[in-house]
């Protein structure tokens, strides 16, 4: 089921187009990355979803509904970059606030708190809380409802390797149970294995749009092979592949997709001469800074 429509979708400030023609659509379980330059226009295309402010051009729907209009609002969920709270009150305080604010039984607040890891600090000020603790709590408020569909702005932003983890799996789980999830990073290494799609922006203009392994497919970008020889048979391995660099007892070459069984075939003829080897595809940092590169 498709939980959010974008269709042709134009925002302006003033002369400047900041978003142009954005088409997208996120399904039921689906996690969508948003990625983009600073400026690129994703904090506005999360505002137009969310309906803070009004597109000049093209058509959104949440679950079938106007954007901001209370069905949207009530099957939607926002975490900004920054959750900001007020800091003299508690976790717990502040999560009854919002349970309320949205017409939920208050005892529910320290599940939730429970859920973002929070359970030993709910009693403690929110002014006594780390960063990524404040962030938690924004996750907390956004879980509140089961929503339907989730947009995060930057959302491990601030936190540390295990937090991000630990997000990532909340994430999958709100994901497996049917919510849909749009959310923006810089941080493209963890991306890749935890969002189904990617959208790429680059001053407003939506530039590549697919899985990685269409992006990958798409980009044709080489493929880094690093073959390790036996002790001795360095000579011999550098001379199978003469494009290669040798590095620290290693040989460094790229080859092609299209050429890589050739590789691997090469390989196994000389597997009584290496030792190990590798090959590893572009990563999405490779693939972002490429695709904005053949966008300038
Ligand atoms: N209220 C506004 N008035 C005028 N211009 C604005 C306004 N809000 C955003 N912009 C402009 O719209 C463009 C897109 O901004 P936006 O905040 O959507 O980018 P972003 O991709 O979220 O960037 P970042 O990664 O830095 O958060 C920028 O050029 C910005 O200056």
């Amino acid at each position: 089921m498709t939980i959010l429509t974008l269709s042709q979708l134009t925002k302006r400030y003033g002369d400047t187009t900041v978003l142009h023609d954005v088409s997208l659509e996120i399904v039921a379980g689906e996690r969508v990355a948003l990625l983009g330059h600073n400026g690129a226009g994703k904090s506005t295309l999360m505002k137009l979803v969310l309906g803070l402010i009004q597109a000049d051009g093209g058509r959104i729907e949440v679950a079938g509904h106007a954007p901001g209009s209370p069905v949207a609002r009530a099957l939607t969920a926002y975490l900004p970059e920054n959750a900001a709270f007020h800091p003299a009150i508690t976790g717990r305080e502040q999560l009854r606030y919002y349970l309320r604010l949205r017409g939920q039984p208050v005892r529910l607040a320290d599940e939730l708190l429970e859920r973002v890891g929070l359970a030993d600090a709910a009693g403690r000020r929110i002014g006594t809380y780390s960063k990524g603790m404040r962030q938690r709590v924004g996750l907390a408020q956004a879980l509140i409802g089961g929503p339907r569909l989730m947009v995060l702005d930057e959302p491990t932003s601030g936190l540390d390797p295990v937090s991000r983890r630990e997000f990532y799996t909340l994430l999958d789980e709100l994901a497996a149970k049917g919510t849909a999830i749009l959310l923006s990073s810089h941080a493209l290494s963890e991306l890749e294995a935890r969002t189904d799609r990617m959208v790429i922006l680059a001053r407003g203009k939506q530039v590549a749009e697919g899985t990685l392994a269409e992006l990958r497919a798409d980009a044709a970008l080489p493929l880094s092979v690093t073959v390790k020889p036996r002790n001795g048979q360095a000579r011999r391995v550098a001379e199978a592949f003469p494009t290669g660099v040798v590095s620290e007892d290693r040989v460094i070459f790229s080859c092609a997709p299209a050429e890589k069984l050739a590789v691997l075939e090469k390989i196994a003829a000389l597997r009584d001469h290496i030792e190990d080897y590798d090959v590893h595809a572009a990563s999405l940092d490779d693939l972002y800074s490429h695709i904005s590169k053949r966008a300038a």
